[in-house]
Order: C-alpha cells, then sequence, then structure tokens
C-alpha cells in the first residue's frame, strides 16, 4: 500500500520578525492519522510555525498546504472550508471568559445550519468527549481549573468534527497526574477518531505517551524527525542532550513501568 500524502506540507517556509529570522527554508510533512510532536529550544519558533499553519502569521516565503491545498494562493472561500476542518487548543485555552463552557463551545458550530437545540447537543458531547464533567458545561472559565480549562479549550477545538488538531503545550501547567491524563485523552482521541494531531511541547513524558513521529525544530528549520527511538540516535548537540538528559531517561523509566 501507499504511504497516503502528507495532510499537511510545508516547504521552504521563512518567518523573520525584522531582522531576526526564526524559519528559513523549513520543510515539514504531518502524515494523516499521526501524534506528531513539536519539540525544540525557547525561541526556536514552534508556536511561530503552528500559528504560520493556521493562518495568523503570514511567512516571507514558503508554501503551506493542508488537505491537499495551497492555503496562500487558494481563494478566502476555499481557505474558509479547510480552516473548518481544523480545530486549535491554545495554551490556556484561549476561552472567551464572558461566555460558559457551553457556549465557548458553540463557538465554532454558529455558522453550522442546525437549530440551537442540535448545537447544544452537540457542545455536550464534545465537553464529555473531552473529559468534563456533564456539568462542566454551565461553567464560566473562572470557574474552572486550569486543567479542566485546557479541556474545554480541546473541546471547542473538537467542535466542528477536525481532520486536525493543533495543540500548543497542551499540558504546559499541569500537575503529572493531570498531564498523564491528558495525554492519555489525545492518544485515545486520535485512534478513535483518526484525528491528526500536531502538537507543540517540551514535555517529555507527552512525547513517549503519545507521539507516532517527532519533529525536531533547530537551526531554524526541522532539523530532523522520526521515533522517540530515533530522536536517541541524533548526532546533534540539543537533540542528544534533550533525549538523553534526566528527564528523558525519567520519561523512559515511567513508560517502561
Ligand atoms: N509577533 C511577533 N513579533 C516579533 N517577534 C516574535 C513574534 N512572535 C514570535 N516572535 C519571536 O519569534 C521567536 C520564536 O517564538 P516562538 O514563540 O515560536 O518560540 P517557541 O519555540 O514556541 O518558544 P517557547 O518554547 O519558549 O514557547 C522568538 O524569538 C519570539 O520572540
Amino acid at each position: 500500500m501507499n504511504a497516503p500524502d502528507p495532510i499537511i506540507r510545508l516547504r521552504g517556509i521563512r518567518n523573520q520578525f525584522g531582522s531576526q529570522v526564526v524559519h528559513d527554508n523549513l520543510d515539514l510533512d504531518v502524515k494523516r492519522g499521526e501524534v506528531l510532536g513539536i519539540v525544540g529550544g525557547s525561541g526556536t519558533g514552534k508556536s511561530v510555525l503552528l500559528r504560520t499553519i493556521v493562518g495568523l502569521q503570514t511567512p516571507a516565503a514558503g508554501t503551506i498546504e493542508v488537505l491537499g491545498v495551497e492555503l496562500n494562493s487558494a481563494s478566502e472561500a476555499k481557505r474558509q472550508a479547510i480552516r473548518k476542518r481544523w480545530g486549535v487548543m491554545f495554551q490556556d485555552g484561549a476561552l472567551f471568559s464572558s461566555l460558559t463552557v457551553r457556549e465557548n463551545v458553540e463557538v465554532p458550530l454558529r455558522d453550522a445550519d442546525i437549530d440551537d437545540e442540535t448545537r447544544r447537543a452537540l457542545a455536550d458531547l464534545k465537553i464529555s468527549m473531552s473529559g468534563l464533567p456533564y456539568l462542566a458545561g454551565d461553567k464560566y472559565p473562572s470557574e474552572l481549573s486550569g486543567g479542566m480549562r485546557k479541556r474545554a479549550g480541546l473541546a471547542r477545538a473538537l467542535a466542528l468534527d477536525p481532520d486536525i488538531v493543533f495543540l500548543d503545550e497542551p499540558t504546559a501547567g499541569l500537575d503529572p497526574i493531570g498531564a498523564a491524563e491528558f495525554d492519555r485523552l489525545i492518544e485515545r482521541l486520535s485512534d478513535a477518531l483518526g484525528l491528526t494531531v500536531f502538537m507543540v511541547t517540551h514535555d517529555l513524558d507527552s512525547l513517549q505517551a503519545c507521539c507516532d513521529r517527532i519533529a525536531v525544530l533547530a537551526e531554524k528549520k526541522v532539523l530532523v524527525t522520526g521515533t522517540m527511538a530515533e530522536m536517541r540516535e541524533v548526532d546533534h548537540p540539543w537533540v542528544h542532550d534533550y533525549f538523553h538528559g534526566p528527564r528523558a531517561r525519567a520519561a523512559l523509566a515511567t513508560a517502561a513501568e
């Protein structure tokens, strides 16, 4: 069987802020159905890369193809249609504070041609899929813990039954038990829904627990991609230190338990 086309295909991406070049000639393929972890030192442009793919940052050069559509040359209508095929969960959940959790999850569904009751039921379904208690739908973001806010952000990202979800540091700020639960949730959702997950993370436990592949950002590009085991064989100072450091050893030991 031929390998499936990449669901996301980046070629020659350049991002620059003033004289600071963040990405230069960056290429990346994300395969359909995989959970891809994006790692790299602080400031290597992981979040900028995520923002570039979802259209919040316009690159100075390069092409971004999602689901076979080159976004920068596509018509606005085509771009809009592709945008509905993905969901994004930002670090703090990025919820509207004046709306309840259910209303937040309903926001992406507002343009859909469905009645209020169906919209509400769909929102409740995504809330429960994200592991939140049923009553959480009536709460405001300020009434939730950080971990629950992240789950609410995930529920909103899942609102339109996306093909792809983008997660920016989903386990940052969670305690180890909450982080491990979140990893399991991502793994389950990806398996059950065939979701492609693009996850920016610093969390070696997450990489070990739920990523099929890892892409390392360094030297302004995707330096290397591969499995956790393959990363441990890479001869590059940052990659070596990261995947052989004490935290990597702890993550491997936890996974082996
Ligand atoms: N809107 C912006 N204007 C100017 N510089 C920016 C902007 N957004 C990002 N940068 C710069 O681009 C670089 C990459 O930022 P980015 O947030 O993507 O890094 P990161 O790899 O996600 O880092 P971290 O792991 O610390 O979150 C940083 O030096 C940052 O200051």
